[in-house]
């Protein structure tokens, strides 16, 4: 089995940038979304990416964001991958001509499969909780056992991921990739280095559990 990836999202200071790399976080995200506790200008974003070492994937997050924004954002901020959280539609996420993860929250109702048709020109699919009025950043689990085994795209796993459940969600349903805020806090916005590391070597436990 491949190794499961880990992306360290809401980050707003050089410093949990640099703590989560050492840790071994394969992806950093940065939070374009003005209502977000994590959210950080371009300009913030830019010193931050500016400081980073090569082969660290930075993503550049968005809820139902202007064009325009997203695009003044990566004339700014050298960013590897969008991830649209909000209710973008496939040929909004297309128009900006990079690479680009769809997250789709967990509502009971989901047609996981057209969801699927409608963004196949993602790189990925990212599957949160649902959480009325709330776009993201929930700290809450929702039941893995409805994520269907045959996804179409890599799943990226989201929703209330914290070092002491990790494992279990790899065991679950081994996804391309997990990826954490919240659980790796110490405050909103603020990354707690001990934590990061924790979550990352209980992947790690779990991709050897797995092999
Ligand atoms: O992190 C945020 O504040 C945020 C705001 C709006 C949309 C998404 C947001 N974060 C993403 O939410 C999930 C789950 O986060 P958590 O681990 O439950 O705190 C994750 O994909 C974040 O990238």
């Amino acid at each position: 089995m491949s190794r499961t990836r880990v992306k360290i999202c809401g980050i707003t200071r050089a410093e949990d940038a640099a703590a989560a790399i050492s840790a071994g976080a394969d992806a950093l995200g940065f939070v374009f979304f003005a209502k977000s506790p994590r959210a950080l200008t371009a300009a913030q974003a830019a010193l931050i990416i500016a400081s980073l070492p090569p082969f660290v994937t930075k993503v550049g997050l968005f809820v139902n964001a202007n064009a325009d924004y997203v695009r003044e954002v990566l004339a700014i901020c050298s960013l590897d991958l969008l991830q649209f959280h909000g209710d973008e539609t496939p040929l909004y996420c297309e128009s900006f001509a990079k690479p680009y993860m769809k997250a789709l929250r967990m509502r009971e109702d989901i047609d996981l499969t057209a969801q699927l048709a409608a963004y196949s020109s993602a790189s990925a699919v990212l599957l949160d909780s649902y959480k009325a009025g709330v776009p993201g950043g929930t700290g809450e689990v929702f039941d893995w056992e409805r994520i269907p085994s045959d996804l179409s795209l890599p799943l990226v796993l989201a929703g209330g991921l914290r070092p002491n459940n990790a494992g279990a969600a790899i065991a679950a349903c081994q996804p391309y990739a997990l990826d954490v805020s919240g659980g790796v806090e110490s405050a909103p916005g603020i990354k707690c280095a001990d934590a990061i590391t924790r979550f990352i070597e209980a992947v790690s436990a779990a991709d050897r559990r797995e092999d």
